[in-house]
């Protein structure tokens, strides 16, 4: 029997009933024309879902500008990428840059950054953590409960249900160990009872919690290390600069003074959307003109923070795709030039993935880990993503820490991933 159920299994995974294609095999490197310093990026893979909320996956399109959050917009956004001559080339722009890293910043309170979600958040009685979370992943829960509830539709539990929930659970980017451990157990305790929808979801929050909860660890900023260095790697319009931001207002918070460095010098917007991140949060920004060397405002950054005593400097790096070689080379230069400074840094690389790129996730993490040295993961947009399921994936097959998870553009939707609420909330168990 259970052989059986094996070949129709893999004849629904590649035969007759077929899962979606998988957008993991790279795209094609871009042969468009490249810019002298640097080639133009092609677009990050494509997400399998409907686009989330807003503006987030636009920014995923070319060029990858990250600058649509309230308050970050600038007329340079609306430049197409790699388009020569764009305004931070001015002397005036040169000069407020130089400007800004030479006046120390005046301290600012901290600010949520203002977002159409927080905004809506804010209009409504404020909603906890888990009540965000779940919110956020509703797309993910409303979808698999969905097709749970279309499974289970007689009483009692035969194969042929089994092997529907299979299907529902692949392709919610479960993968297939997760799928097959839910419906194993489900088969060895309740087969041919009956059975409800509400204890499938159970079956189901109970393996995510299972395989996720080895991979729940806390960034621990380490006091030994003055500063803490943070490098932030990723694909275009992942997130990365996003969560700096967030980060350095929980780090902020916390009493840890905190330095930016916008090490992201290809885009004038990325530079600008991480000082605004350092007015928000009183953070001081090492940044220098567009087109600077990375490794060297590194180098400067990590020197500056070590002579000023900073607890912490996050290190923002330019979005590139996974399979760009000389932009990966570029990655792993900048980690050698830190290095020279303090030989034991960075001391944490935190790699974002964007939750609605799907399975290309998983080849992210294998290549920016074997070439960055990838020490922790940020799954952002969440919220955008009837996939989130990926997640149980990434953790099954890397078992790399996760250290947050972002369900939303606000300031307070960056919260430390603790596998039980995350299985509760996406298998729908919010009560
Ligand atoms: N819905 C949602 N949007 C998010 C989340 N995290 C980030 N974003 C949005 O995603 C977009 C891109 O974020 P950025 O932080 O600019 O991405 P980036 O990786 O720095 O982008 P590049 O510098 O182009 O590589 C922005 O509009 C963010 O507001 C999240 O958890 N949920």
């Amino acid at each position: 029997m259970t052989e059986n159920r094996k070949i129709g299994f893999m004849e629904r995974l590649f035969g007759a009933k077929p899962k979606p294609a998988d957008p993991s095999p790279a795209p094609p490197e871009a042969e468009a024309p490249q810019t002298a310093d640097r080639p133009a990026d092609p677009p990050p893979p494509p997400p399998l879902d409907t686009p989330p909320l807003s503006a987030p996956t636009e920014d995923r399109a070319p060029p990858p500008d990250a600058s649509t959050a309230p308050g970050n917009s600038t007329d340079m956004d609306e430049e197409p990428h790699g388009l020569a001559g764009p305004p931070e080339t001015t002397v005036e722009f040169v000069e407020e840059v130089e400007d800004a890293l030479e006046t120390p910043p005046e301290p600012v309170p901290p600010i949520p950054a203002p977002s159409p979600l927080s905004v809506a958040a804010d209009a409504a009685p404020r909603q906890n953590w888990f009540q965000r979370l779940a919110t956020g992943l509703k797309r993910s829960s409303d979808q698999l409960t969905g097709g749970i509830t279309a499974v289970f539709t007689k009483k009692r539990l035969d194969e042929a249900m089994l092997e529907e929930l299979e299907d529902v659970l692949i392709q919610a980017d479960f993968g297939v160990e997760t799928a097959t451990s839910v419906t194993d157990a489900l088969r060895r305790d309740r087969f041919d009872r009956d059975v409800t929808t509400a204890e499938v979801r159970a079956v189901l929050a109970g393996e995510v919690a299972r395989v996720l909860a080895p991979v729940a660890r806390p960034l621990d900023i380490d006091p030994a290390h003055k500063p803490f260095v943070i490098l932030m790697v990723g694909v275009n319009g992942s997130g990365k600069t996003t969560t700096i931001g967030k980060l350095a207002q929980k780090l902020s918070a916390e009493g840890k003074s905190v330095m930016l460095a916008a090490g992201d010098t290809f885009r004038a917007a990325a530079i600008e959307q991480l000082q605004v991140w350092g007015r928000r949060t009183g953070a001081p920004v090492v940044a220098k003109p567009t087109g600077a060397d990375a490794s060297g405002l590194a180098f400067e950054a990590v020197t500056r923070a070590r002579a000023e005593g900073s607890d912490v400097l996050i290190i923002d790096t330019a979005g590139r795709l996974q399979n760009r070689d000389e932009l990966m080379s570029e990655l792993e230069k900048i980690v050698r030039v830190i290095k020279k400074v303090d030989p034991t840094a960075p001391h944490a690389t935190l790699l974002t993935l964007d939750a609605t790129t799907g399975q290309n996730a998983l080849s992210q993490v294998e290549i920016f880990g074997r070439r960055a040295g990838v020490s922790g993961l940020v799954m952002t947009k969440l919220d955008g993503t009837a996939r989130g399921g990926i997640l149980v994936s990434i953790a099954r097959k890397h078992g790399l820490p996760v250290h947050f998870i972002g369900v939303g553009e606000g300031v307070d939707d960056l919260e430390p991933f603790k596998a039980d609420d995350f299985a509760r909330a996406i298998a729908g168990r919010a009560e």
